[in-house]
């Protein structure tokens, strides 16, 4: 997989090249290409915004600068994105957004700033035919687009095939089955006169199984109940509903 972002401040894309992210990379898993939007500026102040048409607070990214940033980054590789925008007024990004887009070869993120980057910027690019998604990554505001790109770089490329070291952890997601999961525990048995449920250290299978699985519904009740009545007829069996 192919990622590109552009930014006012790639250096705010560093923690891409650490950890899990920086050894995909190193594997040659994903390439990943950060870029300075100033870069396609023209004037000495290198602006990149100017003021909202209508009034209004704060300042509006220019279509200018992002058209040609955009042109030159999108020329850099045969392969189409996916474009990206993160923005308040995006639809949700959920784990199922991080599934879909783990099938892309290509991913482009477009960072904004101010009070975001002039609409006309999206409506050029889909009129090309080039897929957009603006999303969001939670009901709160933010200053920036990076922040939501390292969230959403980070639980894309997690589920590309080689990235985790037990693939399992990425099958058994909090959300994949629809669930929150539950606690875990590993050693020592008891800490701080806290003991780890007996049931994990049973080697019953079938009851840690079940255990498991009513931490899990427990959980998403107390928790997340809209996960819960989202849930499909079929997702449910007798012991869950008995539970
Ligand atoms: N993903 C994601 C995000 C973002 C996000 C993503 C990208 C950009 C680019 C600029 N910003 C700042 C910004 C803040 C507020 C507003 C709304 N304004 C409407 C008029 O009144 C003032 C407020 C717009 C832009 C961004 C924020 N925030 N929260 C998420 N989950």
């Amino acid at each position: 997989m192919r990622i590109d972002v552009i930014t006012i401040f790639p250096g705010y894309l560093a923690p891409l090249r650490e950890a899990l992210l920086g050894r995909a990379i190193a594997a040659g898993l994903v390439d990943l290409d950060v870029h300075d939007l100033r870069d396609w500026t023209h004037d000495v102040h290198q602006a990149v915004d100017d003021a909202p048409y209508g009034g209004g607070p704060g300042m509006v990214m220019r279509p200018q600068v992002w058209g040609e940033a955009l042109d030159a980054v999108l020329a850099r590789d045969a392969r189409t994105p996916r474009i990206v925008v993160p923005t308040p007024a995006g639809r949700p990004f959920t784990q199922a957004t991080a599934q879909e887009w783990a099938g892309a070869e290509r991913l482009l993120f477009a960072c904004g700033r101010y009070e975001g980057i002039d609409q006309r910027v999206v409506d050029d690019a889909r009129g090309r035919g080039l897929p957009v998604d603006e999303v969001s990554i939670g009901d709160y505001v933010l200053v920036g687009g990076e922040a939501a790109v390292l969230v959403m770089v980070e639980a894309v490329v997690r589920l590309l095939p080689g990235v985790l070291g037990n693939p399992a952890s990425a099958e058994q997601d909090s959300f994949s089955d629809g669930l929150l999961e539950g606690p875990a525990y590993t050693r020592p048995e008891t800490w701080r006169g806290l003991a780890v449920p007996e049931v994990l250290r049973s080697g019953n299978h079938a009851a840690i199984a079940r255990w498991r699985r009513d931490r899990a519904l427990e959980r998403t009740a107390q928790r997340r109940p809209d996960l819960l009545a989202a849930l499909p007829e079929r997702a449910l069996d007798k012991a869950d509903r008995a539970f």
